[in-house]
């Protein structure tokens, strides 16, 4: 495993805008098998007993459940299609991000909050005031009790959207990576690793030299993980397009380099068929493609898929 010191200057990368004295300097190895991955010392952990506090509050109080989804009624915040559904991913997730996390009524909050709900809201806020990291945050539940409790699938291969993603975990195995030069071949990657994957904004920022981690989860049945997710990705407004100065590996499409696609529309294009996967929308007959291909025909020049 690679090892590399990294020193971060920027002022925005540290807590309060300090600099970091030499000790404070995160420590990044590469994560086998490619450079896609890396585990990273934080000094933020996330509180995996308020999360687990939470999810059970929620599963053994559905009126709550049923207020804290009216938030967001359009998707729910709550997503339980594992209960349900067999050929989904077998995990639940509370999907939060600032827009929802601001939505929840003040009465709401204060009836959550020894439930977990404050702890969570805590780390949240630590991660985008602090950290200046933000987007959208799911806590996930690869519980054991599902649809198909024997299944092996907690979250199916994929690719993340944004420009990378933060993974804590709470010491479980199941979190496996893709080797890039050996498609179909899965390396498990530490259950007590602070994992960063690369997502598709990177690919596209970066004219094609970052490539996306593909990744998945695999249930070990009868065995409970948790995780909590960190999507960054640049604002929604965002026009997605290889930055400035940067020589494209490979010729985008022109509707990437008119600055056609923003963020929201990009996240909307690979949100669809990552709902699907997780079971919580359906999909239309004609909609065979896998999201890899799907983003592959929006960003790259027609032909070189
Ligand atoms: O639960 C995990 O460890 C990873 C989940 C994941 O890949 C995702 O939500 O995009
Ligand atoms: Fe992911």
């Amino acid at each position: 495993m690679a090892t590399a010191q990294i020193t971060v200057s920027h002022p925005l990368a540290t807590p309060n805008g300090s600099q970091p004295s030499a000790t404070e300097s995160p420590t990044i190895s590469l994560l086998e098998p490619n450079a896609t991955a890396a585990s990273v010392k934080l000094d933020v952990s996330a509180p995996f007993s308020a999360i687990r506090t939470l999810f059970d509050h929620l599963y053994s109080h559905p009126d709550d459940a049923t207020k804290l989804n009216a938030i967001y009624p359009r998707r729910g915040i709550l997503k339980t299609a594992a209960t349900i559904k067999t050929s989904s991913d077998q995990k639940f997730t509370i999907d939060l991000s600032p827009k929802r996390v601001a939505l929840i009524p003040a009465s709401l909050q204060e009836s959550l909050a020894r439930h977990g709900l404050k702890d969570v809201l805590d780390f949240f806020n630590t991660l985008t005031t602090e950290y200046y990291l933000q987007h959208e945050l799911p806590s996930c539940d690869y519980n054991p009790v599902t649809a198909a409790s024997e299944s092996l699938n907690g979250c199916g291969a994929h690719t993340d959207y944004g420009t990378f993603t933060i993974i804590f975990q709470d010491g479980t195995p199941g979190l496996e990576l893709e080797d890039a030069n050996a498609p179909g071949s899965w390396v498990p990657v530490p259950g007590d690793a602070t994992v960063i994957l690369t997502g598709w904004c990177a690919v596209i920022l970066s004219g094609g030299r970052i490539t996306a981690a593909r990744h998945r989860v695999r249930r070990t049945p009868g065995v409970r993980r948790l995780s909590a997710v960190l999507f960054i990705a640049p604002d929604l407004d965002v026009k997605l397009k290889p930055l400035g100065g940067i020589q494209p590996t490979r010729p985008f499409s022109e509707t990437v380099m008119r600055g056609d696609i923003d963020t929201e529309v990009f996240k909307e294009v690979m949100g669809k068929r990552w709902r699907y996967r997780e079971g919580n929308e359906e999909m239309e007959g004609h909609e065979v493609g896998t999201q890899d291909d799907e983003i592959a025909k929006l960003i790259w020049a027609r032909g070189r898929v």
